[in-house]
């Protein structure tokens, strides 16, 4: 073989392999994505030239085959690409390969310590992080080109002589290091494809089968990808687990270049936040699992591709977080979000209802946190509501969606997979709510926080004609706070933390006056409660509550004042624990309820009884402290103690009243 040249690579640093080797140390198997890279590079470099008219004939079928040769101990990864004269690999190879080699590890070094992203583009020269020897066989695509081999051993010398190659492209082989031999193993190689250059657009064959997908939807247009190419799609990135609720396409070329597809999940009370599962893409090659600089903070549990040309890689994660360009993507991938969302808020609205519960939190999360996301999106947030918006019966629940005549209020379909919430369920915005009820409460919200052990303050409220609004998932604390900011003149009251005058029959109140005590009706009760509960701390208030059906409204409600409650529940958070329910409460016994009534009645026979023991009076003084502890029931759990107590008492006053 006819020697072209023997020489030494051009190297400031001396004997730049062991320092490749060490500075990349746990990420040696990216050689592999950066040969395939250059592979497909030489490919697509062939076509080129060829749509110029500069190749004679045809130039084939573009293919990258990978051999294993485990006697040999080598790698060999070959294309029918553009291939290389030896000027090109003197040039390519000798100066540009090893120049920037040299670059990456200043830069290395000057960003020690700082995790780059996925060490993209480090080219030709981190193969030498697997080999202990590196050869080029590379025939170029130009008329009368005479073959070439080059070859190196890790040192800065190299040889180049002629080949006797015949087929146009290239050809590198790697002999592997002694602890690198597991690169010589198939499936360890598939992996790799698979991870790193399954969506490369060539096929890549290992022992003649084609090992990756090639196919990049996010490359695609959207119009060209149906509902079941997103989803088979999801599929394949994120096996086994529950079907996205809707996806987001990524499409632009100005002012950066950026594809991708974004998934919503359904959130998992166990998923962490704070950790991005969005795999980050460079020309379809894979680059990281974690990009979380690039993605706004509260879309990171999104899950799916995003791909572009335009993010810096090899610079710190530091650094990419203040890099203006990735801080546009972050701003234009929220944009995007948000223009998805109001679309399906417009154009599919039962759809956008059954997503929800999932999509609210992020949709919350993203106003609480970026505010330009928040005008965007707050004329779609909306909240299950107890109001009646439409004429349909939970018996026939409507199977399309139906809208007001506002146009602002709809009924949620029957969702296809049944374990939606209640079919019957019904949203509004809180514009829409303010509105309704201008005439009634102005500026005046009702919320509920648990539906379970708030339900009779909520039907209260509701038999009363008052719009409560259900603000149950873990983020509407936060949120509450947030929309008092926004909306300033607007009160929000849970419904255990006041009782609105609308609730209370101002006129039963006409007191009675009993002529033996000079006492009100209601001072009777008052002073009986708090005679049976000792509690001085404890605000006891008599009202005669509304209701068109005695038994469903409550003998009495603990009401927790919104200010104290909230106090209560930053503390709690602050202190990373529970704090005890505050004793300063308020009981209102409600005068109107049967219970109540026959309970005066009881005691008045008891009251004016000589001192010492009375069987009604201690009767009377248990069924006031099991009505206070019913009441308490909807505020807190009870303790050990508690329930022991509790469930002794009822057992006394159901034999207490069965032996009468
Ligand atoms: N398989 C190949 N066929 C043809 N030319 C190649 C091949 N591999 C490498 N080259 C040439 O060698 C040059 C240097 O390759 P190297 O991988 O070091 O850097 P690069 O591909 O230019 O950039 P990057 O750092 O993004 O990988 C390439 O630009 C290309 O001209």
């Amino acid at each position: 073989m006819y020697m072209l040249e023997q020489g030494t690579i051009t190297i400031h640093t001396e004997n730049i392999f062991p320092i490749i080797k060490k500075s990349l140390y746990t990420d040696h198997e990216i050689f592999l994505r950066e040969l395939v890279s250059n592979a497909v590079d030489a490919i697509q470099k062939l076509k080129m030239v060829s749509f110029a008219g500069e190749v004679t004939g045809e130039i084939g079928e573009p293919e990258i085959n990978i051999a294993i040769d485990k006697d040999k101990k080598t790698l060999s990864i070959t294309d029918n690409g553009i291939g290389m004269t030896a000027d090109e690999v003197k040039k390519y190879i000798n100066q540009v390969a090893f120049s920037s080699a040299e670059e990456f590890i200043q830069k290395y070094k000057a960003s020690a310590e700082q995790q780059i992203i996925g060490h993209f583009g480090l080219g030709f020269y981190s193969s030498f992080m697997v080999a202990q020897k590196v050869e080029i066989d590379t025939l170029s695509y130009q008329p009368g080109a005479q073959a070439v081999h080059w070859s190196c051993d890790g040192s800065p010398a190299f040889v180049l002589e002629e080949s006797p190659r015949t087929e146009r492209g290239t050809t590198i082989t790697l002999t592997l290091q002694d602890e690198e031999q597991e690169y010589l193993e198939p499936m360890r190689i598939r992996q790799l494809v698979k991870t790193y250059c399954d969506f490369m657009p060539v096929s890549i064959k290992l022992d003649g089968e084609v090992i990756n997908r090639q196919k990049a939807p996010w490359k695609e247009s959207p119009q060209n990808l149906t509902k079941e190419d997103y989803l088979e799609f999801y599929r394949y990135l994120y096996p086994f687990q529950e079907e996205p609720l809707l996806w987001v396409h990524l499409n632009t070329d100005y002012p950066f270049i950026l594809n991708g597809i974004l998934y919503f999940p359904k959130l998992k009370p166990d998923v962490d936040v704070t950790k991005g599962q969005i795999k980050l893409f460079c020309n379809q090659v894979f680059v990281s699992d974690r990009c979380e600089e690039v993605i706004p903070k509260f879309l990171l549990p999104l899950q799916g591709v995003i791909d572009s040309t335009d993010i810096p890689l090899n610079v710190s994660r530091s650094a990419l977080t203040n890099d203006r360009t990735v801080r546009r993507i972050a701003d234009y991938i929220a944009k995007k979000v948000g223009d998805r969302l109001k679309e399906l808020y417009r154009e599919q609205r039962e759809e956008y209802i059954r997503c929800w519960q999932d999509v609210g939190t992020f949709v919350k999360f993203g106003s609480l946190n970026d505010d330009k996301f928040k005008k965007q999106v707050e004329d779609i947030i909306i909240y299950r509501t107890t109001a009646n918006l439409t004429q349909a019966t939970p018996e026939t629940p409507p199977a399309v969606e139906v809208q007001s005549q506002e146009g602002d209020v709809w009924q949620e379909v029957t969702p296809a997979s049944g374990e939606q919430q209640n079919p019957t369920s019904q949203y509004t915005t809180l514009k829409d709510y303010l509105e309704r009820n201008k005439e009634r409460q102005e500026n005046r919200v009702f919320y509920c926080t648990d539906e379970v052990t708030q339900a009779t303050y909520v039907q209260l409220h509701k038999s009363q004609g008052l719009e409560v609004l259900f603000m149950d998932s873990f983020i509407d604390t936060h949120f509450i706070s947030f929309l008092e900011r926004e909306h300033p003149d607007v009160k929000f009251s849970r419904v255990d933390s006041e009782l609105d005058k609308t609730l209370i029959d101002q006129d039963k109140s006409g007191e009675i006056v009993d002529p033996k005590t000079n006492k009100t009706r209601s001072e009777q009760i008052k002073e009986l409660f708090q005679q049976a509960l000792n509690k001085p701390k404890l605000n006891i208030r008599t009202e005669a509550l509304k209701s068109d059906d005695l038994q469903a409204t409550p003998p009495a409600m603990v009401l927790l004042p919104e200010v104290l409650r909230r106090l209560r529940e930053m503390n709690a958070l602050m202190q990373q624990q529970n704090v005890e329910f505050p004793e300063e409460h308020v009981l209102v016994v409600n005068t109107a309820h049967p219970l109540i009534q026959n309970l005066t009645h009881m005691s008045q026979g008891s009251i004016i009884q000589e001192e010492g023991r009375s069987p009604t009076g201690e009767l009377t003084n248990l069924i006031c402290q099991h009505i206070y502890d019913l009441a308490l029931m909807a505020q807190k759990g009870f303790d050990a103690e508690g329930m022991k107590t509790f469930v002794e008492r009822s057992n006394q006053v159901l034999t207490r009243l069965t032996e009468r």
